[in-house]
């Protein structure tokens, strides 16, 4: 029970990240009235638009945050992205503020060191063979202990910044500058994975809530250097492998505990499923979803936080996303064809309105639905094929 937002009853939520993902959570908790506030480290960021009101803040700046989380009181803390100050957050919480899904959770994924290690050393999940470098001559070690290919991460980052494939020894210099020049906060530590060769992957969406633990059909996707360009549900695969994705999913959620939504990043190889990453939040291949669930993962994880029961998730229809993102950089520019793509059966858009732009960043997407996901599959490329970004060159 709560009152109208910016009344003293209200329910306040505040979002740590205003990206296109918290756009649509702000969207889900205003349609339960709740008050909601966005942050993020830019101006006109897309939740700031639908949010009641926003800061703009250095969320890797832990005084800063604290100030601000302890002057605006939320109910709910949720963050939206990975790069926040995590220690402030754990703070915050022993202080009686509610960090969704928790604290701990927050900090253990906000680095793959902390995920990796308690999902492979800890709980004993497969996962690709892995070693830590904080120099290129210790990244140069572990490339000659895990073998060619192999991939290479920040441990800050997301999206497939910084992320490179290190085909032969000699990569490992590019590497280590392509990891340095992407890591999302100061540092130089990276992950080296042995490269996995898997038939599909998949993000298992995985809702906690007062009811016990819900799976989403999976969604199958397809990145691009690092980051998502195609994404559909259902996902095709055996019950068997199904069981052990669920399995996986089962046992990392719980170890973090906490109410809301994960994705859990599995790849299908022919030994077995092995577990990549997951995020405690609603995930980008999860975009889908709006156009092929009862309810949306935005809907589920606002649900799920807010405590409310939740007994099964529907899949209404198959369906596919698809990105656009930009080549270009600055604020003068625009997307065209919207109606051409819109003219695409069974289809509609989502423009992020992001503020400006810079090569690879995503700016909007495509979702189609249909009887079956290969066509779906194809609606959604074709869509994504029609919109443009527009640059203004002159103007900038
Ligand atoms: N060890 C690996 N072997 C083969 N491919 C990999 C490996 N690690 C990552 N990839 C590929 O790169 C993609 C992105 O990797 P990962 O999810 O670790 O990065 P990310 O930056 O956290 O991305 P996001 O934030 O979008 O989830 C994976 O979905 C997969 O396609
Ligand atoms: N893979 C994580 C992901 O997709 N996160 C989404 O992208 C935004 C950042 O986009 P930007 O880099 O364009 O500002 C984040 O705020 C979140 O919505
Ligand atoms: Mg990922």
């Amino acid at each position: 029970m709560w009152g109208a937002p910016l009344t003293a009853r209200s329910k306040k939520l505040l979002l740590l990240g205003s990206g296109e993902l918290g756009k649509e959570v702000i969207i889900e908790a205003q349609r339960l009235g709740v008050e909601t506030v966005a942050v993020d480290r830019y101006e006109a960021a897309p939740a700031m638009g639908v949010a009641h009101r926003s800061y703009v803040l250095d969320m890797l700046d832990a005084e800063a945050l604290k100030q601000l989380i302890r002057a605006e009181k939320p109910d709910l803390i949720v963050p939206e992205i990975e790069a926040i100050a995590t220690g402030a957050l754990v703070e915050l919480e022993e202080e009686g503020f509610h960090v969704v899904p928790t604290a701990r959770a927050a900090r253990l994924t906000m680095d793959r060191e902390g995920i990796r290690r308690l999902a492979a050393e800890e709980l004993g999940l497969p996962t690709a063979a892995y070693r830590f470098a904080d120099s290129l001559d210790e990244l140069r070690q572990a490339v000659l202990e895990l073998g060619t290919p192999c991939v290479i991460k920040p441990i800050m980052s997301s999206s497939g910044k910084g992320q490179s494939v290190c085909r032969t020894p000699e990569d490992a210099e590019g590497c280590w500058n392509t990891a340095l020049e992407g890591a999302r906060a100061k540092g130089t530590r990276v992950i080296v994975e042995a490269f996995v060769t898997f038939e599909s992957e998949i993000t298992l969406l995985t809702v906690r809530s007062v009811s016990g633990t819900v799976f989403c059909p999976p969604i199958g996707h397809i990145q691009q250097d690092g980051d998502y360009v195609e994404s559909w549900q259902p996902h095709q695969m055996s019950g068997a492998q199904l069981e052990e994705a669920e399995a996986i999913a089962r046992k990392v959620t719980d170890q973090l505990g906490g109410y809301g939504i994960f994705g859990v990043e599995l790849f299908l190889t022919a030994d077995g499923v092995l577990f990549s990453e997951v995020s405690p939040r609603p995930h980008d291949t999860g975009m889908v979803t709006m156009i092929t669930q009862d309810l949306s993962e935005f809907a589920l994880h606002v649900r799920a936080i807010l405590g409310f029961p939740l007994e099964a998730v529907r899949l209404l229809t198959p369906g596919a996303s698809a990105t656009l993102k930009s080549d270009g950089a600055g604020q003068a520019f625009a997307v065209t064809g919207i109606e051409e793509a819109l003219a695409l059966p069974r289809t509609q858009v989502r423009i992020f309105g992001k503020p400006e732009i810079r090569p690879g960043r995503r700016v909007a997407v495509t979702l189609s639905s249909a009887e079956d996901v290969e066509i779906a599959r194809m609606t959604a490329k074709q869509a994504a094929s029609k919109l443009q970004v527009e640059v203004y060159k002159d103007e900038q």
